[in-house]
């Protein structure tokens, strides 16, 4: 059997470009791209290189004589390093070195999610990938959620840019680096629960400048104090979604944007620039198995949508993964709401990355009752309500008072 020998090394992997800035352009592109029509559009600043491709996107296909063949470097599709460096977002030398270094750890996540050896991996490191161990429950940390956490942490460490990590899966934030300009703060694998049936999962990341002023404490409490900064001073915050397609989307404070990995290139390419969520939608997300022990207000919200009685005059439709980074993905494209009303998901690692990107997409991230961004942290691991999605909806979802679920009995699935 293959489960002793496995080792995160067997992963196909593609190393980072560089490790400090500028990066050379070293690109290894020989591979052939064959272009499809599509409706995206590249904003006009980033398709400067490749204007008279505007309205392509490069997929594989088996089928080359039926298509125009261009190479991918002469296509010049951007990356996400040349979408935010100079040429581009210009986010700047520190975050751009950071963000090399942590679209490679998601890269490797991908791979991971996707091994057929996943199963023997958790086996290997002594779990269980159903979460069926004795004392588990369900909100106990998967072997794939501490795999990926070593391997965001590893790539935290080797940027030299960031001096504190907080994660979802570590008890409390990690000093890395007295000179690193950044605190990052991660949930490395939500929806880990899903991944023996390869349901899609996430990454999700928020970026805060190191607080200088807290310089002098000792590790433990600058690590804490850094990671427990409101929402609103996120520099960037992003997720990176495991599905049909690996997509990084990210923020640095002006617009949202996504970007598709090639996995004949090893890069992601700008597929989503500056995204708008619509500021109504026809779907609402929730797990409505939950559906009597939520409060009156948002029973009627949910009965009002989905027979078309509310402002929007038509039947909402409903879909959830149960994978947060999944259906946030979905309702930042489609519109709509998104949400899970009890205390379940976390304000520093879920709620104020994602609202931060809905936010800088035009959309809205609340607790039911106020503005996620604005909500002081007072532990890494707090837990509240959260709801994210097109405007319109959450204005509509918000008038009806009454939408927190306060039971929350611990459920078994
Ligand atoms: O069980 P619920 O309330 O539907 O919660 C589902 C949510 O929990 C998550 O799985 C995160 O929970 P965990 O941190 O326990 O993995 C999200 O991905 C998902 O949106």
């Amino acid at each position: 059997m293959q489960s002793s020998t496995i080792t995160l090394h067997q992963t196909p992997i593609f190393q980072p470009k560089f490790s400090s800035f500028p990066p050379k352009n070293n690109h290894h592109h020989h591979h052939q791209q064959f272009l499809v029509r599509t409706n995206l559009l590249i904003s006009p600043k980033m398709a400067s290189s490749s204007s008279s491709l505007s309205g392509y996107f490069p997929i594989r296909s088996q089928k080359a004589d039926s298509l125009s063949v261009v190479n991918d470097e002469a296509n010049g599709f951007p990356t996400l390093m040349d979408y935010v460096g100079k040429g581009g977002l210009n986010v700047g030398d520190d975050l751009v070195v950071l963000l090399s270094h942590l679209q490679y750890a998601c890269k490797r996540i991908a791979a991971l999610v996707a091994s057929p050896f996943n199963s023997s991996l958790a086996k290997h490191m002594g779990g269980s990938a159903a979460g069926g161990s004795a004392e588990s429950g369900r909100d106990v940390a998967k072997p794939l959620d501490i795999v990926s956490n070593e391997i965001i942490l590893s790539s935290l460490r080797s940027s030299g840019k960031v001096a504190i990590m907080a994660s979802e899966e570590d008890d409390s934030p990690i000093w890395i680096n007295d000179d690193g300009p950044f605190v990052v703060v991660t949930d490395p694998l939500d929806g880990s629960r899903n991944i023996d049936a390869s349901i899609p999962t996430g990454t999700i990341f928020g970026v805060y400048n190191r607080l200088v002023e807290l310089d002098h404490l000792a590790d433990k409490e600058k690590a804490l104090l850094n990671s427990l900064q409101s929402g609103s001073r996120l520099v960037a915050a992003g997720y990176v979604l495991y599905s049909s397609a690996t997509i990084l989307c990210a923020s640095f404070g002006s617009g949202t944007h996504a970007f598709t990995l090639d996995h004949s290139t090893g890069d992601f390419v700008v597929t989503h620039p500056n995204i708008k969520i619509p500021p109504r939608g026809q779907i609402y997300s929730v797990n409505d198995a939950r559906y009597f022990d939520w409060p009156e207000g948002l029973r009627k919200y949910i009965d009002t949508v989905r027979q078309g009685k509310g402002k929007n005059p038509k039947k909402y439709s409903a879909r959830y993964i149960c994978s947060l980074v999944a259906d946030f993905h979905r309702t930042l494209l489609y519109g709509g709401v998104a949400m899970n009303p009890r205390d379940h998901l976390r304000l520093v690692y879920e709620a104020n990355p994602l609202s931060f990107l809905a936010e800088q997409a035009g959309g809205k991230g609340s607790n039911g009752k106020s503005r996620i961004l604005s909500i002081q942290p007072v532990q890494v691991h707090q837990r509240l309500p959260l709801f994210l999605g097109s405007s319109e909806d959450m204005e509509e979802l918000e008038s009806y008072g009454d939408v927190q679920q306060k039971v929350n009995p611990g459920y078994e699935v």
